[in-house]
């Protein structure tokens, strides 16, 4: 790398990064990952999943993953990734273009009365009658789902007792997710399908259904999520999958997907000391008093910095030492996706 290609950070400082570290872009356009293996008693299996809309757009290009009785699944992605496309046919709203789908051993489309009462389903938009009241709208669900709970419970677990003569057009955009959640446990599922759930609550809203998801996983539910909140997955999940243009690009528990990425060192030099006086294998362009060195060897890199700090008698300004964050590694792949899309279409 020459000092030509080191990019400026927003504070119009300078981001090192350590050079003998192996390349930590994603080729999206070629890899398609599959998070299928040591899948012990698959509760739901998407493999070699293609859905093609009207006009033969393939949303889902390949999609192979299993979710374990009891695990936390989250799919994740960018915008148009084909996250809902692909949880639809886990739904059984749709069946595959090719590939195949199953949920608690069945093909959730053809057979879908086997599979119905037993999975709950929290769509990104739920559509309710607006002039019935919030109990009249679970009443009514209620009666088309066997050994639903009763009413009251259900408005409960989600915080919506209070809200229960309310009507549903009155509700706020949070208030109704959370209907939305109240619905998909009402015939105590053993999978839950949720996508987006905490999409418009507020952030103690937001807890309150991490909160729940999370004792509701720990009961035994099989969950399968997918969220635009990157802290959301990394709170919630076991594992999860990062999808783009209609395939996995990623997958693994939030350590196995973030442990390629580097980690991030944050500092401020004083203005008296120029930044090319830092050791040769953490030097950063000479310009510029605030350094990001990315690295993929923290502590080593950290240790040789505080030693030359400690011993060149140099104070680090609002030193921060941190690895990759779910977040970071999404950027990456969105970076590196756009990246390569513009290579192509050259
Ligand atoms: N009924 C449809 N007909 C044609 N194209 C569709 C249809 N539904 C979705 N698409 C397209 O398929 C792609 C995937 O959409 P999908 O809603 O599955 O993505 P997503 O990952 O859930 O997106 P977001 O995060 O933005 O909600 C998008 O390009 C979308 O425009």
């Amino acid at each position: 790398m020459t000092s030509d290609d080191i990019p400026r950070d927003r504070a119009g400082g300078t981001v090192a990064y350590i050079t003998d570290e192996p390349a930590t872009g994603f080729t999206t356009d070629a890899v398609t990952v599959s998070a299928t293996d040591s899948v012990i008693d698959p509760v739901i299996e998407a493999s070699g999943v293609r859905r093609r809309y009207a006009g033969g757009f393939e949303a889902v290009a390949g999609v192979s993953f299993s979710v374990a009785r009891g695990e936390l699944f989250a799919l994740l992605g960018t915008n148009g990734a084909g996250k809902t496309s692909t949880v639809e046919l886990l739904e059984g709203l749709a069946g595959p273009d090719a590939g195949t789908v199953r949920v608690l051993g069945h093909d959730p489309f053809r057979e879908r009365a086997a599979v119905r009462p037993r999975i709950g389903v929290m769509l990104q938009e739920g559509g309710f009658p607006s002039e019935l009241t919030v109990t009249e709208t679970v009443r009514m669900w209620a009666g088309c789902t066997s050994g639903a709970r009763p009413t009251g419970e259900a408005l409960e677990l989600v915080g919506l007792g209070h809200r229960a003569r309310v009507r549903v057009k009155q509700l706020s955009g949070g208030e109704r997710r959370r209907l939305d959640l109240a619905l998909a446990l009402l015939g105590r599922p053993e999978v839950l399908f949720l996508d987006e759930p905490t999409t418009g609550l507020d952030a103690e809203g937001r807890r309150d259904t991490w909160e729940l998801v999370r004792e509701l996983r720990d009961g035994g539910t099989t969950v399968l999520l997918t969220t635009h909140y990157l802290e959301e997955a990394e709170t919630l999940a076991d594992r999860l999958a990062i999808m783009h243009r209609g395939r996995i690009v990623t997958a693994g528990t939030t350590t196995e997907v973030t442990a390629a990425r580097p980690a991030r060192i944050r500092f401020e030099l004083p203005q008296t000391v120029p930044p090319a006086r830092l050791p040769l294998g953490l030097r950063a362009a000479a310009e510029g008093h605030r350094i990001e060195i990315r690295t993929h060897r923290l502590q080593e890199s950290l240790d040789e910095l505080l030693t030359w700090a400690r011993e060149s008698d140099v104070r680090l300004l609002g030193l921060d030492a941190r690895s990759a964050s779910l977040e970071e590694a999404f950027l990456d792949i969105a970076q590196s996706a756009s990246e390569s899309e513009r290579v192509a279409a050259r």
